[in-house]
């Protein structure tokens, strides 16, 4: 059977854990859809938010009398891939189980090799965790000696190192568990980031891997026939949010480079997507790449709206 590889946004997933199971049910709906088109669903999704709370919360109450004690930052990120991994496969199960389809779904804890060199340990650029005013950023940033950036317009917020990935450790088990059926959850938050030592032994970093890119990365090694980016829009825009924004029906590896060239993908939210499309199409034979709304999924697939990235159109 075709593979398909999501990866999900923010938007999928919510803030809270109330809101996060209420909006998964939805994204579960989405997934057993795709499911049913009759291909292999491997899910990825994001935990900026998420990563950013767990690790907030257990330094709280770490430094707050509570005698419990400090998380390592790639604890959190394990943490984080159980908490959204554990609402998306039991909604993905609630509604197998409402349209009487007889399917599999798990989450691997997946960890995903970064190379200690890698320039992004000094130059911190992912956003984790909720939103901050300037004077509250620079009283935390004196204290913690964390990063800040202004968010988008929307506040700052802390960053840390978002290396590359290089390898997915638990690749074969995942291929193992695809092949015989499952909807499989993995690279969670892009995986949790781990060096290789010389004797081969693995070590967590404190780093948060861009879903993007690694979603792309498990399309690739997977060979799968698809990587569908789902987020808040239904397409991809050249001069986004401008009077004469036009929406991209379907663009190839030129055009995307073209467009790439001419900024008018936003950083760090639209422009690593469409890197990650065209970093996928690019290394495989026939892969397509796909980026719209969660809501409009089975229509995109249908060709119906989303913007495909292909090698020829
Ligand atoms: N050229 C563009 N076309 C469409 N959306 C864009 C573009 N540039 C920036 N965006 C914004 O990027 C957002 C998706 O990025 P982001 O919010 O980081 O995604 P997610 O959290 O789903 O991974 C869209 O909701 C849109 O507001
Ligand atoms: N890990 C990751 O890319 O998370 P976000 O999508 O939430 O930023």
């Amino acid at each position: 059977m075709k593979r398909l590889v999501i990866a999900l946004g923010g938007n999928a997933l919510g803030n809270n854990p109330e809101e996060q199971l209420k909006l998964v049910k939805q994204t579960a709906k989405t997934i057993v859809d795709l499911s049913e088109e009759g291909y292999n669903v491997i899910v990825g999704h994001g935990n900026g938010p998420q990563v950013g709370m767990i690790n907030l919360a257990m330094d709280f109450a770490a430094n707050n009398g509570a005698n419990t004690p400090s998380m390592p930052f790639a604890e959190c990120g394990s943490m984080s891939q159980g908490y959204i991994g554990y609402h998306l496969q039991q909604s993905i199960k609630n509604e197998l189980n409402a349209r009487k389809l007889n399917k599999n779904v798990a989450t691997i804890v997946t960890q995903v090799v970064v190379d200690e060199k890698d320039e992004a340990f000094k130059n911190l650029t992912k956003p984790v965790g909720m939103f901050y005013t300037k004077d509250e950023a620079d009283k935390i940033a004196a204290e913690k000696a964390f990063t800040f950036v202004e968010d988008s317009g929307r506040g700052y917020r802390r960053v840390v190192a978002s290396p590359q990935p290089q390898k997915i450790v638990e690749l074969e088990t995942v291929k193992q568990l695809v092949d015989n059926g499952s909807i499989v959850i993995t690279i969670g938050g892009g995986g949790i980031p781990v060096i290789e030592k010389q004797d081969g032994s693995l070590e967590g970093v404190a780093a948060v891997i861009d879903k993007d890119k690694s979603s792309a990365k498990l399309a690739k090694d997977l060979d799968a026939e698809m990587l569908v980016i789902l987020t808040a829009v239904d397409r991809v825009c050249i001069n986004f949010n401008k009077p004469n924004q036009e929406e991209l029906a379907s663009i190839n590896l030129e055009e995307a480079a073209k467009y790439i060239a001419e900024e008018h993908f936003a950083k760090g939210s639209m422009l690593p997507k469409v890197e990650a499309c065209v970093d996928f199409v690019a290394s495989s034979t026939n892969g397509k790449a796909l980026i719209t709304s969660l809501e409009k999924a089975k229509e995109a697939l249908h060709g119906k709206t989303g913007t495909i990235i292909c090698k020829d159109r």
